[in-house]
Parts: C-alpha cells; structure tokens; sequence
C-alpha cells in the first residue's frame, strides 16, 4: 500500500507500453511516469519503450511524448530539463503487437542491450482487450518474457463473463497469475485506499460497521462529461460495462469486506472476492425492482447547453445504450444482510463527484426529544478528498439544545499528500511487483459473473432506458428505487 508522501527510487526497469501512441497512453501513463521520474523515484537509466503499428521513429514518438507533457502535466510541474532528461528514456518501435511478423527482433535487442538478465520488465497493454492473448503469445514467442516480467492489463477485461474468461484464459497461458496485473485506476486514488486505513485503524468504526449500526450504503461515481470521441467504444459498452463493474464494484468490495488478516495482496483480495461472491443474484427476474437506467437527452452542462447522447454518436446512431445507472445491491452474508448497498454512475450529471455515504441508523427518542437522526459518514474521493461526519454537541448556553457540528478530514490538506494521479502508484507497483491495488482474475469474473444477468436481462427487455435531462442525477426510476424502502440520494437528502 502507498504508506508515505516520499518515494523511494525502484531499481532501473523497462517499461514496454503497447497501444503507445493512443489516448490512455498520452494522457495519462507518459504523465505519471514523468511525474515519477521529476521525483526521483525512477532512475534515468530505466527505459520507456512506446510501441504501436504507427511508423514512428524514436524523435518522431519523443516530439508525440513532449506534446502530451505539455498538455496532460500542470505546468509548475514541467521543467525543461527535466522533460529533456524523460525524453532521452523514450524510444519507439513500430510493431502490430497481434501478429508474429514485423520488428520483434527489434524491440528484443533493444531490451537486452545494457540491461542485467534479472532487469524488471513491465509490458503495458493499452490496446483494445481482444488483442490481450496475441500480444501476450507474441511477447513470450518472441523471448521478451524474463523471470522479472510483469503483463500489466487494462480495463476492460472482456464485454461480460465468457469473454473475460478468454482474455484471462489467453494471457494467463504465457503469464503467471502472479505477474498479471489487472489495473483498476479506482484502487490507485488515494480516498479509496483510505477507506481500509478508516474501517481497520478506528476501532469506533470497526464496531460499527455492520447492519446493526448502518442503514443503508450510496456509493456514486459522477461526471459531468458526455462522449467526449470516444463513442465508438463507448457505445458498446454502456455505464454498466464502463463504471460498475469495475470501478464501483472495486470501491463496494473495499467498503464492505470482512477484516483481512494482513495487509498482504491476496490476504485482500480473498477478502474482496469474498464480497463479490456474496452479492445476491440480479436478473430478469428482479431487474426491475433493483436497477434502473438511463440515456441523456439535451440539456445543459457548465452552464451551456449540450446535445442528447444519440446525437454525440458518430451519424446520430440510435442506440439503446445506458449513460446512467442506478442499482440496489445486497450483500448475503451476516455483516450485511438487509443493507442495500445503492450504486449509481453516470454521464452528464451535475457535477463530477465520486463519493461513499454511509448512513447510520436512526436513534431511538428520548433525552432530546424526537428519534436521533442516524449519522452520515461522507468519504469524497473526488474532487477535494474528505471524510466527513457530523456529530451533535450542546449548543453553548443555559439550555440543553444541540448544534451539529462537522468532524473534518481534508485529505488532500496541503503538505499532507500531493495530489497524485491514481495511474502514477499503480504503474510503479507494477515495477515493484507489488499486487495489491491490482485485480486478481477470479475477482474480475466473479464480479462479471453478477454482472452478465444484468445484461442479459436488458437484452430481453424491449423498453430500453429511460431518459434524463443532461445535467441533472439521472431518471426518476432511479429516486423511485430509493424511495420504495424509505431512501433518499443524499442530494435529495440535502436540498
Ligand atoms: N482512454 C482512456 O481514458 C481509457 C482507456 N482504457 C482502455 O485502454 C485501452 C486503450 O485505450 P485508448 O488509449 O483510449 O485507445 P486508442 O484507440 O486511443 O489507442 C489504441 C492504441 O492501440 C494501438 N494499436 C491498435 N492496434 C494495435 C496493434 N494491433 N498492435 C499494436 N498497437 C495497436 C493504436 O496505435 P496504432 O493505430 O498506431 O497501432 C493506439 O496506440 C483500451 O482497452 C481502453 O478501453 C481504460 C481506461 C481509460
Ligand atoms: O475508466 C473510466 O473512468 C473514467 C472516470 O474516471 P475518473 O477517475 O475521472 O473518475 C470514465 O470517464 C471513463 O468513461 C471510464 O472508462
């Protein structure tokens, strides 16, 4: 776990990213390794190989690579020399990472010239998924693979169960478990990570933290953006695809697993497995009464107005495809039973926000009167990163009124941590072998495995989603899912 502000420096390595001179790669994984490298943490000696079918030489991907700096790093971050200095790690080389012909030698040569046999090398896939199993047979075919070498994979593994099992099926074939390393950016925000150190370093809460003390759980990924080009893939994919099966489903895992018995990568991740396994079943069945899903229509954002979905698609394609969902989950086990766990994602909200609401029960009335309203735990992971709970104190004076005050955490105080993209942690964990913050395979199916009913449940479901405005929380089906067992958003809750 990323434990301190310092960073120690790794040992040199290789970093071999496929898919080099895509959007990911631009915008964020040459920033973070330049951030890295601006800190100290990655020696100068290490090499960054970018490769992609673009014929590009190594000055024609450096002046790509300076571009990205210059756009994707904040500019009291970007020193001249030191940006130089980055560049000369840079090479490229010009390969279809799916097929056994072409410049493999090439890229061989390069990673063996002054580098020790037991140099860490880390293979970055940043391609479309369904190349996974053919550049993984190809890295191993072509002898790139060193005792030292780590496959990290970007998300998503797969479209739903069965394809998630190929791709796993088809790396898993040249890689050990132990050196797949499945990114899910979530696991590298900080706020996150911050959720385990909350639960497990305050007693207080870890007694609390069950369904005799808590309601009901919101966990909400919101933004603002719509398509932003990138409907070819978004269309096929949808909220559900894009946000919650990986990401919520991660920070749910987070919030709601039992004690691990240390902090070690599989001691989590069995715990986080646990959690998954434990969701009880959504399908057709059911589908109705605990998910609800959405498409935006016009509406504003910033201020401005925007067009509806269909019309960012490329030829105003008509599709059914989801910008928003809504979902109950319940967790079957005896911590959780009868807690809904309320996820909820979407595009073209009011703001950008990612946040837990944890919602503890009401009190029973007395001393003061009326039933206590329950406590509210708020841990915003994005923007501006807190912990917030609110407790009721004696008003000062003769009577015995009650003030509600707020008990802060700024987790992003200045001086504490350095805003760091979650990417930079992750791609460093990966040199240093580190698994933790990464998903291991039988987490991404079994969180697959519950998401795939959901699907299949849509595609028989003839009404498609409902709509909502650009700008607003999404359709009334997703309030209406609440309010059946007495629930609120917390916006609702507020206004
Ligand atoms: N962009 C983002 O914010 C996020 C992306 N992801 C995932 O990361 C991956 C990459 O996304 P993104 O960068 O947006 O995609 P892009 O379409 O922008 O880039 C794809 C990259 O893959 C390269 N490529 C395509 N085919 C081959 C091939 N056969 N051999 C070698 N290189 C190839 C392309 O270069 P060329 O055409 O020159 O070969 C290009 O560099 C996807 O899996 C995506 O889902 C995940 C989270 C966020
Ligand atoms: O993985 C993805 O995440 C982003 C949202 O990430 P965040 O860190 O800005 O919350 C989302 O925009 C994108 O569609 C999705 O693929």
């Amino acid at each position: 776990m990323n434990s301190s502000t310092s960073l120690e420096p790794v040992d040199s390595f290789d970093y071999v990213i496929f898919g080099a001179t895509g959007d990911l790669t631009m915008r964020k994984l040459l920033p973070a390794l330049y951030r890295r490298f601006a800190e100290g943490q990655v020696p100068a000696d290490s090499r960054i190989v970018g490769t992609a079918r673009s014929p590009l030489d190594d000055e024609g991907y450096r002046e790509r690579a300076r571009q990205a700096l210059h756009e994707h790093v904040r500019a009291d971050e970007l020193i001249d020399a030191t940006v130089n200095r980055f560049l000369r790690m840079v090479h490229y080389v010009s390969l279809n990472g799916a097929e056994s012909t072409g410049n493999w030698e090439g890229l061989k040569s390069l990673l063996v010239s002054n580098a020790a046999a037991d140099r860490v090398r880390v293979f970055y896939l940043a391609t479309a998924p369904d190349l996974y199993g053919d550049i993984a047979r190809n890295v191993a075919e072509k002898g790139l693979r060193s005792e030292s070498s780590r496959i990290v994979l970007e998300k998503p593994i797969g479209t739903d169960l069965e394809t998630a099992r190929k791709v796993n099926e088809g790396v898993g074939r040249y890689f050990p478990e132990g050196s797949i390393f499945r990114i899910d950016h979530y696991l590298g925000k900080e706020a996150v990570q911050n959720i385990i150190a909350l639960r497990f370093a305050n007693p207080m809460l870890e007694r609390m933290w069950d369904r005799d003390s808590i309601e009901y759980v919101q966990i909400t990924a919101a933004e603002t953006v719509g398509l932003e080009g990138r409907g070819g893939y978004y269309d096929g994919s949808g909220a559900l695809r894009d946000m919650i099966q990986n990401h919520l489903l991660q920070v749910l895992t987070v919030v709601a697993m039992e004690r691990p018995v240390s902090l070690d990568a599989d001691a989590l991740r069995d715990e986080k497995v646990r959690v998954l396994k434990s969701l009880k079943p959504l399908d057709r069945d059911n589908l109705r009464a605990n998910v609800a899903r959405g498409q935006y229509v016009q509406g504003t954002a910033g201020g401005k107005p925007v067009p509806a979905y269909r019309e960012e698609l490329p030829g105003e394609t008509p599709s059914n495809t989801e910008t928003f969902v809504a979902l109950k989950a319940e967790i079957d086990n005896a911590r959780w039973r009868g807690v809904p766990f309320y996820l909820r994602s979407g595009k073209r909200m009011p703001e950008k926000l990612t946040e837990v609401v944890v919602q503890f029960r009401a009190g029973e009335p007395g001393l003061f009167g009326e039933a206590r309203p329950g406590s509210r735990l708020v841990i915003r992971v994005q923007p501006n990163e807190s912990v917030t709970l609110p407790l009721f104190v004696k008003h000062p004076g003769d009577s015995f009124g009650l003030d509600e005050v707020d008990a802060l955490s700024r987790l992003g105080e200045p001086g504490r941590i350095r805003y760091r993209d979650s990417y930079e942690g992750l791609m460093l964990d990966a040199v240093k072998g580190s698994p933790a913050l990464f998903v291991r395979k039988d987490e991404t199916e079994a969180a697959w495995q519950w998401v795939t009913p959901i699907l299949e449940g849509w595609r028989e479901d003839e009404n498609g989603p409902d709509t909502y405005e650009a700008g607003t929380w999404g359709p009334d089906s997703a309030r209406e899912l609440l309010r059946q067992a007495g629930h609120q958003w917390v916006e609702d809750i507020a206004a």
